[in-house]
């Protein structure tokens, strides 16, 4: 009952939708996928925008669209934040979000005042859209959404607009989005750091076929999508903070199975964080490699091996403990060593990124 069941068959010249899906009832799903395989569109079918001749769509034990049933867009019980914050000029802030509380129409499980607070929108009140810069614009869009109090929450690649300075800056209010609300977000992105830092779960999208879906750790694990990632190939591990080495200003994160050092941050012991690990700055090694300046090795073991999108390449799948790294190899140095699934192997991990 706590899920969305979305079945959509839709026919246009040039492009055909058929999806599939199952998508949880809480958390940040991203809609994942190359430009032009159909993000938008399936996001637009869940909204009611778009109808799909043949869809079904059942949204926590509600049907809003089947055979028999069509619940029109003003009718469903949800926020939509598009490409571009489309704010009415002549209204402040606070009028903008007061506009969007009006036309809800179902109750408000999320208040005005929790929105502004969410999105960090207090001191832009009283002031009118022309005079905000485009991620304070797009953070009052989303509070805007959010405080007609909606049960799902859809995003079209909300941060496409703007400049990366602006993205960075608001990237920490869409985390807490995804720490904090309890409805379900569907975020359609076509930046693989994006996803890999605002997800759980992800719905890969491929020619309007949904090509894997599921847990993002789990599914950015995979190595044989057939979606093209090239230098973003690689997983997130959810970790903590485990030791701080003030004097190299370094710290440790431990996750399931291991820990990496990486550059210390403004963050205490014990901290959730999700980290990055990329497959190319990974590589294997069949002996403990001795004195290196690669601070983290662990040992490992050989999940699975698939061809990478360069012939001379390989991406390796191994595990650490209950977690997995993806390793990319060059198809020689693979031969070499004679890595092959069961092989122990020590890992070695050049880079982490911290996903916060
Ligand atoms: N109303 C329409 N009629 C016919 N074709 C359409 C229509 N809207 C979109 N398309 C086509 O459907 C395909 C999927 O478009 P869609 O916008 O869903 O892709 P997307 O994955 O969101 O892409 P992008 O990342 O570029 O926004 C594209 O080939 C597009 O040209």
């Amino acid at each position: 009952m706590s899920t969305i069941d979305a079945r959509f068959k839709l026919d246009w010249p040039g492009f055909s939708l058929d999806v599939d899906l199952i998508l949880p009832g809480r958390g940040v799903s991203a809609l994942f996928g190359h430009s032009g395989s159909g993000k938008t569109t399936l996001l637009r079918c869940l909204a009611g925008l778009e109808r799909a001749a043949h869809g079904r769509l059942c949204f926590k034990g509600e049907i809003w669209q089947d055979e028999h049933h069509w619940l029109p867009t003003h009718r469903r019980p949800l926020g939509y934040v598009f490409q571009e914050a489309s704010l009415f000029p002549h209204l402040s802030v606070l009028g903008n979000l007061d506009f969007g509380r009006k036309r809800a129409s179902t109750v408000n499980r999320i208040a005005l005042e929790q929105a502004i607070e969410l999105l960090g929108i207090g001191h832009l009140l009283q002031r009118k859209p022309d005079g905000l810069s485009g991620g304070e614009r797009q953070r009052v869009a989303i509070a805007r959404a959010l405080a007609a109090g909606p049960q799902i929450l859809l995003m079209d690649e909300p941060l496409a607009a703007l400049d990366l300075k602006r993205k960075q800056e608001i990237l920490p209010y869409l985390e807490r989005l995804h720490d904090q609300l309890e409805i379900p977000v569907i975020y359609v992105s076509h930046a693989p750091d994006e996803v890999a830092r605002l997800a759980d779960h992800i719905v890969a999208l491929d020619g309007g076929r949904v090509v894997a879906a599921g847990p993002l750790a789990e599914t950015l694990a995979r190595i044989d999508l057939p979606i093209r990632l090239g230098e973003d190939v690689g997983v997130v591990l959810d970790a903590s903070v485990d030791e701080i080495d003030a004097d190299w200003q370094l710290m440790r994160v431990a996750f399931a199975g291991g820990s990496l050092w990486t550059r210390q941050r403004d963050l205490p012991p014990g901290r959730r964080v999700r980290v990055r690990v990329l497959a190319r700055d990974v590589s294997l090694a069949i002996d403990e490699p001795g004195r290196s300046s690669i601070q983290n090795v662990l040992p490992a073991r050989v999940e699975a091996i698939a061809a990478d999108e360069h012939p001379g390449l390989l991406l390796v799948r191994v595990t650490v403990g209950a977690s997995r790294l993806v390793a990319r190899v060059t198809r020689r140095s693979a031969d070499q060593l004679g890595i092959a699934p069961g092989s122990a192997v020590h890992v070695q991990v050049k880079s982490v990124a911290l996903m916060e």
